[in-house]
């Protein structure tokens, strides 16, 4: 998708349209609303730094008009690094700030790729006692999974390839990018 932008030459394709995510996330916010209807405290959201940045901030806001009312924390934690492939490693960056414990938590997760980053921050947010936890990711690519999470909410099932975009970057870059693409082989040859 040419649009006159610094990243046209690097994108080899276009997967997901900035029209499509936004009404995904729109139809996301809608049933964690139905579901989580009777959550007298409210939801506290922990959104998984840094790739979920895009998605916390439009999904927050579509909830925000359905309720219940939400808090919002948030949780850096890193395992892929500059590279395409997880390190296996996840390394917290950013801590939650509070306690959690008896809240009714909901991850917002930009993407489960192998599952290790989702599956090593459930039993996390399970050793804090959390009353329930659910997720809710934008994208999941099935055919990459390494360990089985259980992920309650999924925008998008993806192919078997590197993405970038809305949030999702290589190197720290291409993040910005409204939509999710695949980036051209070049690319990863300039080092
Ligand atoms: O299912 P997995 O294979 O664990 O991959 C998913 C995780 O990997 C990415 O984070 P990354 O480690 O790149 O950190 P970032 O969000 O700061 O880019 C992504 O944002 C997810 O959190
Ligand atoms: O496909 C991906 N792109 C960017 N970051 C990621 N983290 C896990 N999978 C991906
Ligand atoms: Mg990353």
């Amino acid at each position: 998708m040419a649009d006159g932008s610094w990243y046209d030459a690097d994108i080899d394709r276009v997967i997901i349209t900035e029209e499509e995510i936004q009404e995904k996330v729109r139809a996301l916010a809608a049933k964690v609303a139905a579901d989580h209807a009777d959550a007298t405290d409210g939801l506290l959201l922990v959104c998984v730094l840094k790739g979920a940045l895009m998605f916390m901030a439009d999904f927050s806001r579509a909830l925000g008009r359905l309720g219940p009312p939400a808090e919002l924390e948030f949780m850096a934690v890193s395992s892929y690094g500059h590279g395409t492939a997880s390190s296996g490693v996840v390394r917290i960056m950013k801590d939650l700030d509070r306690d959690i414990a008896g809240r009714r938590v909901v991850v917002v997760e930009d993407i489960v790729d192998s599952g290790l980053t989702l599956s090593w921050l459930l039993r996390y947010l399970e050793s804090r006692n959390a009353a329930r936890v659910d997720v809710v990711a934008l994208f999941r690519k099935p055919d990459a999974v390494r360990v089985e999470v259980p992920v309650r909410y999924v925008g998008f099932d993806l192919p078997n390839e590197f993405v970038v975009g809305y949030g999702l970057d290589y190197a720290e870059r291409y993040r910005e990018v409204p939509f999710v693409g695949v980036l051209r082989p070049e690319v990863y040859q300039r080092g």
